[in-house]
C-alpha cells in the first residue's frame, strides 16, 4: 500500500473512532484544522464507548505494527492517563497466520536444505501466529522437538512505512500540542522504533536466550530453552520445546498443587538477579511469555520464552539503582534526590531541596498503603515522573526496568496476594551493596576499572580544560545559576591544575630514577643526590596550594 493510501486509511479510521477529542486539545496549523473541519465526523457519531476503548479499537483496526506500539505505549503509565493506558494494555494482535507453506519456504532459503532434510517432522499449521512471527512446532533428526520461529514475510516494508507515518503524526503532536514538548512523543517513537526492528532480528533473540541459559545454569529459579545455532539465521529460530502451564493459568497451577508463594518470591529474586548480578534482563515479561515447570510442586520454576527485548544496566546505574531502592524504603528522600544529582541523571544545578521535597510529596502517599501493596515499579515511576519536571533525561535503560519491574510485581501479586516485597527484596539488595563494598568486592571493582582509569589518564587534561570551557559558556548564558557554576569552575580547576602537578611529579621521579641508571627499588634504598633536586621538585609539585585550600574551605562553609 502506498503511503498516500495508508495516510488515507489512518485518517479514515480516525474519524470511523472518533478519535477527534484527542485532536481538539491540539493547536494545530489553520490548513490541517480547515481540513479537519470538513472531514466526515458526521457520518460516524459518538456512540457511547469511552476515548480509550476507542483508540483500542482504532489501533486494532490499523493493523499489528499499531496494535504492538499501543501494547508498548500501555505500560507507558508515566505517559498515558490511567483510563488510556487500562484500555490499550487489553489490545489483541487479530492478525490471521501466513500460510505455513511460506514459513517453510523462508526457512529452506535461509537455513539452505530441503525442510524435510532439516527436520525429522515440521508441522505446517502454526503452533501461534503474532504479529512479527509465527511459531511452528518440529522435531529435528536427532529427535529433539523443537519450534521453529519465522518472522512474517513483508513485515519489515509494513513496519518501515508505519513508523515512517507515526513519526510524522508525533512530529505534529510534538510541535502542536501543549503537552507535546513534556511528553516528546517523538522520543516514544525512535524507542518503539527501536524495539520492533530488535525484534526483527531473531540472531539477535538467539543470542539473548543463549546468554540468558548461561547465566542460569541449572538453576531453581528459571529455565531457559537451548537455541540450535546450526538453525538460525535472522528470520529463522529453531530452540528447544518447552512445556510448562502459562502463568496467568491460576487454575492449572492450583491443580498441580505448585507452591505460589515460592513461586512469586521467586520472581522477584529471578529478576533482581538478573539486574545487580548480571545486568541482562529479560525486559519483556508479559504473562504470555511465562509458563511454570510444576513437575517439583514444592520448588516450581519459571520457564521463559520470547528473548527480542533484554535490558542491561553500567555498574553505575546499578550503584545507583540499588542505592535508591533502599533510600526510598528508608524515607531518606533528601538521599534519592541527592543520589541523581550524583549519578548525572538530573542536571548538577538541580536545586536539591526543591526535588527532595517533590519526591517526598509523591512518595509519601506509597507508604500510606499496606507494606505488602507497596511497589518499586510504582515508586520509579512516580520518581521518574518528577525527574523529569527537573529535567531529567530519559534513561531508557531505566524505563525499561521499571517496566519489567511493574511486570514482575502484577505477576508476584497475581500469584500470591500477599506478597511482601521489601520482606523479599530487601536482604538481597543489601547483600549486593556489601558485597560490592566490602573489601573484596571493592578491590575486585577496582581491579575491573583500572585499565579504564589508566587509559583515560592522558586524555584528562584534555577533558578538564574542555569541561572548564563549557562552564564558562554556560556561566555566561545563565547568569541566575552563578554561584553553583563558579563553585563547579573552581573545583574542576582545583583538580585540573592538581592533575598537571601530578603529572610533573611523576616525570621528575621518573627522570631521577633514569638519570641515576638504577633499579627503582635500588634508587629508593640509596637515593643518590643527583636525583635530589628533582625528589625535591617532585615534593614541592605535590604539596598542596595555599589558594586551593582556601577555595575549599569557601566552598565547605
Ligand atoms: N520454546 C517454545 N516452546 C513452546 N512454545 C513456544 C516456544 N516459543 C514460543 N512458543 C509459542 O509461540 C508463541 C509465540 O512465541 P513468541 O512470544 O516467542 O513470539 P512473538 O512473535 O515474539 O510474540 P509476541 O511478541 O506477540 O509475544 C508463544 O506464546 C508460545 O505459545
Amino acid at each position: 500500500m502506498s503511503r498516500a493510501r495508508r495516510l488515507v486509511r489512518i485518517t479514515w479510521v480516525i474519524c470511523r473512532f472518533r478519535l477527534d477529542d484527542f485532536l481538539h486539545q491540539v493547536r494545530l496549523p489553520l490548513p490541517v484544522r480547515l481540513l479537519l473541519l470538513f472531514a466526515p465526523w458526521h457520518l460516524f457519531p459518538r456512540n457511547k464507548v469511552s476515548r480509550g476503548e476507542r483508540l483500542r479499537l482504532a489501533l486494532e483496526q490499523l493493523g499489528p505494527v499499531f496494535v504492538k506500539f499501543g501494547q508498548i505505549l500501555s505500560t507507558r503509565r508515566d505517559l498515558l492517563p490511567e483510563d488510556m493506558a487500562d484500555a490499550l494494555r487489553d489490545l489483541q494482535d487479530r492478525v490471521p497466520p501466513f500460510p505455513g507453506e511460506q514459513a517453510q519456504q523462508i526457512v529452506e532459503h535461509d537455513l539452505g536444505k530441503p525442510v524435510g532434510e532439516l527436520f525429522r517432522a515440521f508441522d505446517a499449521s502454526p503452533l501461534a501466529s503474532a504479529s512479527v512471527a509465527q511459531v511452528h512446532a518440529a522435531e529435528l533428526l536427532t529427535g529433539q522437538e523443537v519450534v521453529v520461529k519465522v518472522i512474517r514475510p513483508g513485515i519489515e516494508k509494513v513496519i518501515h512505512q508505519d513508523i515512517a507515518l507515526m513519526y510524522l503524526l508525533a512530529r505534529l503532536l510534538q510541535r502542536h500540542w501543549p503537552d507535546g514538548r513534556r511528553l516528546r512523543p517523538v522520543e516514544v517513537v525512535a524507542d518503539y522504533e527501536q524495539t520492533i526492528f530488535d525484534e526483527l532480528d531473531l540472531q539477535r533473540e538467539a543470542a539473548n536466550a543463549s546468554q540468558l541459559r548461561r547465566n542460569f545454569p541449572d538453576s531453581t529459579l528459571i529455565y531457559i530453552p537451548e537455541v540450535f545455532w546450526n538453525f538460525v539465521s535472522r528470520r529463522v529460530l529453531v530452540m528447544e520445546r518447552i512445556y510448562g502451564i502459562p502463568v496467568a493459568d491460576m487454575a492449572a497451577l492450583q491443580e498441580a498443587g505448585a507452591d505460589l508463594r515460592i513461586l512469586a518470591e521467586k520472581g522477584v529474586e529471578t529478576f533482581f538477579t538478573q539486574v545487580f548480578r548480571d545486568s541482562f534482563f529479560h525486559a519483556d515479561m508479559h504473562p504470555g511469555n511465562i509458563f511454570i515447570d510444576a513437575s517439583n510442586p514444592r520448588d516450581p520454576r519459571y520457564i521463559a520464552i520470547d528473548f527480542g527485548i533484554v535490558g542491561t544496566l553500567t555498574p553505575a546505574d546499578q550503584t545507583y539503582l540499588a542505592r535508591n531502592l533502599l533510600a526510598f524504603f528508608n524515607r531518606d528522600y533528601r538521599q534519592v534526590a541527592e543520589l541523581h544529582v550524583q549519578s548525572g541523571w538530573v542536571p548538577a544545578t538541580t536545586r536539591v531541596n526543591e526535588f527532595e521535597a517533590a519526591i517526598r510529596t509523591v512518595c509519601e502517599p506509597i507508604f500510606e498503603r499496606p507494606l505488602k501493596e507497596i511497589s518499586f515499579g510504582q515508586f520509579l515511576l512516580r520518581l521518574f515522573q518528577v525527574a523529569r519536571r527537573f529535567n531529567m533525561e530519559v534513561q531508557p535503560q531505566l524505563v525499561l526496568l521499571q517496566k519489567t519491574l511493574l511486570n514482575v510485581e502484577g505477576l508476584g501479586r497475581q500469584l500470591y496476594p500477599d506478597l511482601d516485597l521489601w520482606r523479599t527484596a530487601h536482604p538481597f539488595l543489601e547483600d549486593w551493596m556489601y558485597q560490592r563494598l566490602a573489601p573484596p568486592g571493592l578491590i575486585k571493582t577496582m581491579r575491573e576499572q583500572l585499565p579504564d582509569w589508566l587509559e583515560q589518564t592522558p586524555e584528562m587534561p584534555q577533558l578538564l580544560h574542555d569541561a572548564l570551557k563549557q562552564l564558562t559558556r554556560l556561566e555566561s548564558t545563565n547568569r541566575s545559576e552563578e554561584k553553583v557554576l563558579t563553585s563547579l569552575r573552581d573545583e574542576v580547576s582545583i583538580a585540573a591544575s592538581r592533575h598537571r602537578r601530578y603529572w610533573l611529579a611523576t616525570l621528575c621521579v621518573g627522570g631521577a630514577v633514569v638519570v641515576s641508571d638504577m633499579s627503582t627499588l635500588e634508587w629508593f634504598r640509596q637515593l643518590p643526590p643527583s636525583s635530589w633536586i628533582l625528589v625535591a621538585a617532585a615534593a614541592y609539585l605535590l604539596w598542596p596550594r595555599r589558594n586551593e585550600t582556601e577555595i575549599k574551605a569557601e566552598h565547605d562553609r
